[in-house]
């Protein structure tokens, strides 16, 4: 069964968040998440990660303004579990064994202070070690460390670019000439 991961954004303020709320979502995406909920009017952000989901590939979805309880609720009520990742909580290592058995994961990152009523309703409060750092750098970490397969070789369906990894310089094909490459590969 795939596993499925959401990420729930909490706290974003449109003035201040708009870059680091981005790349929450385009972190999640790429390391293998469906999409990203929203808790805050932004119509920008979801318009820019679809955009270069557009070009990039995949289907990452990303709603925006959504009731943070309500989207909890919700997700309990479907089965999934709620990983808040917050300094305060257990420490990653200790919670990744319980993280790694379920099939359908929300987890939730802040901005500025987290209500209170988010470390009642989430399963679980893990801090990726507890020192204060960056929620795209808990996201990513936990995510990696939660992770099946390695999810940076997991290849983006549907792509309009697609890099080829090289040691110096850079290289990005469209899918014409990708679909090209592949017809004469096989
Ligand atoms: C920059 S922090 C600000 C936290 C805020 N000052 C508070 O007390 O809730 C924003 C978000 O990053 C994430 N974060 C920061 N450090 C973390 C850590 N050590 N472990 C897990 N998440 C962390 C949390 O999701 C947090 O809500």
């Amino acid at each position: 069964m795939k596993k499925e991961i959401v990420v729930l954004r909490l706290g974003h303020r449109p003035e201040r968040d708009k870059r680091i709320t981005t790349h929450v979502g385009l972190t999640a995406r790429a390391l293998g998440a469906s999409g990203m909920f929203l808790a805050s009017d932004d119509q920008k952000i979801t318009d820019n990660i679809e955009e270069m989901t557009g070009r990039w590939g995949g289907d990452f979805f990303v709603r925006n303004n959504v009731s943070m309880t309500k989207e909890i609720k919700d997700w309990q009520a479907q089965g999934g579990k709620v990983c808040h990742l917050s300094m305060y909580g257990i420490n990653l290592p200790d919670a990744v064994p319980e993280l790694k058995k379920q099939n359908k994961l929300m987890i939730i990152v802040g901005a500025e202070k987290v209500p209170g009523e988010i470390y009642e309703l989430a399963d679980w409060n893990v801090a990726v070690g507890n020192q204060p750092h960056s929620e795209v750098a808990a996201l990513a970490i936990t995510m990696d460390r939660i992770a099946e397969t390695d999810p940076l070789t997991v290849p983006f369906e549907n792509a309009e670019l697609t890099v080829v990894p090289m040691a110096k310089g850079k290289k990005v094909i469209h899918d014409d000439e990708l679909k090209e490459k592949n017809r004469q590969e096989h």
